[in-house]
């Protein structure tokens, strides 16, 4: 029998992260199809090779076309990779879970927790589709879509209890300029992916109130910190916080006036509403809902994260900045470790 040539992704969607996953894995080697809701934008990326929604300046791979369809897109799919907001994923995915293939690998690109259920999205996954663990994967790291879309060195972690499944996932996603590394620890990648969010929130509102460099290493510092404490109770290593996943993501949101979520904290702290910051913002800002859900998951684990804890009311309206900032400068005081 004659070996494809090329390894066939479906991705799932055609918003930032989606079209610039979709141009690594082309640029890779593989034959891509992304689901686009939008007709205009499969049009534009089948006929222009641009998604002008979101990269309008940047040509997309020959191998890269895109669908309406989602039987069309996952059709002969090696790869599914999910790019959706975290909460949307349980809804969506359940209709296109019967069009998932027996041997489909299931790649999550979400840095979400469900609010209703306290979920990471491969839990999700595994729930709706009833795929098993050693088939679904989660690539995370410090990747801002728009660095990746013009060819900027970058590199990442590709999480799968099964190794194997992971390197073919990281072969996938090897570039000149794009370098996955393994993990087994899928809890960790998903944690720090998650929590980060929050912290940039924190981050930008520190920054949005004028407070200088020293709050922010400060606050990056002690996010890393409970973030592990938070991941460790749930099983994951404190050596995958450390790592591409944990501290590489939250000092690249955190510095990055290209992140959305710090840049919704900075619009906070310079006094905007949470209304008025959400209606500022066009795209996906995980933090925001997921701020709640992990101060749950926090709860539950018996795990102290005052950070979290402070973006959590300010997000809901129950402080005020100086009552948020004073409430974390005057905790007791204690040792580091
Ligand atoms: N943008 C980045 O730099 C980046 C990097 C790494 C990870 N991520 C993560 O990737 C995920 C997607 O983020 P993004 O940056 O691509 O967001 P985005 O807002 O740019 O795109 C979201 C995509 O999801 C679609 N979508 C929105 N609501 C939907 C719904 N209810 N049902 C179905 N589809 C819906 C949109 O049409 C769009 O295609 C998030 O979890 C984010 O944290 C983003
Ligand atoms: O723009 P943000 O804040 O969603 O961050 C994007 C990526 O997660 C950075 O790795």
């Amino acid at each position: 029998m004659s070996q494809r040539k090329h390894s066939r992704a479906a991705v799932f969607s055609a918003g930032s992260w989606g079209t610039a996953v979709a141009k690594i894995m082309a640029d890779a080697g593989s034959r891509v199809t992304v689901h686009a809701r939008r007709p205009e934008i499969a049009d534009a990326i089948n006929i222009r090779h641009r998604n002008p929604a979101y990269f309008p300046e940047t040509e997309l791979p020959a191998l890269l076309t895109a669908t309406t369809e989602p039987a069309a897109a996952l059709d002969g799919a090696d790869f599914l990779v999910l790019s959706i907001p975290a909460q949307a994923l349980r809804e969506n995915l359940t209709a296109w879970a019967p069009l998932i293939a027996a041997d489909t690998v299931v790649v999550s690109l979400m840095k979400g927790i469900e609010t209703a259920s306290g979920k990471r999205a491969s839990q999700i996954i595994a729930e709706v589709t009833g795929i098993g663990a050693e088939r679904i994967a989660v690539l995370s790291g410090p990747n801002l879509a728009g660095e990746i879309m013009q060819g900027q060195p970058a590199a990442a972690t590709v999480a799968c209890p099964d190794d194997s499944v992971a390197r073919r996932v990281q072969t996938a996603c090897l570039t000149p300029y794009f370098r996955p590394y393994t993990s087994t620890d899928v809890v960790g990648c998903e944690m720090g992916g998650a929590v980060k969010n929050v912290i940039a929130l924190a981050v930008g509102i520190a920054a949005g109130m004028g407070m200088g460099h020293n709050a922010t290493a400060m606050l990056i510092t002690r996010g890393l910190a409970e973030t592990t404490r938070l991941a460790v109770a749930m099983g994951a290593s404190p050596v995958t916080l450390a790592g591409l996943a944990g501290l590489g993501d939250l000092v690249a949101t955190c510095s990055s006036p290209r992140s959305r979520n710090r840049t919704f904290g900075t619009h906070l702290g310079q006094g905007m509403s949470v209304e008025e910051a959400t209606a500022a913002t066009r795209q996906t800002t995980e933090g925001v809902k997921s701020a709640g859900a992990v101060l749950e998951l926090a709860r539950a684990h018996g795990v102290e994260m005052p950070i979290t804890d402070i973006v959590s009311a300010l997000l809901h309206e129950k402080v005020t900045l100086d009552e948020a900032a004073a409430a974390l400068m005057q905790r007791p005081p204690k040792p580091e470790h």
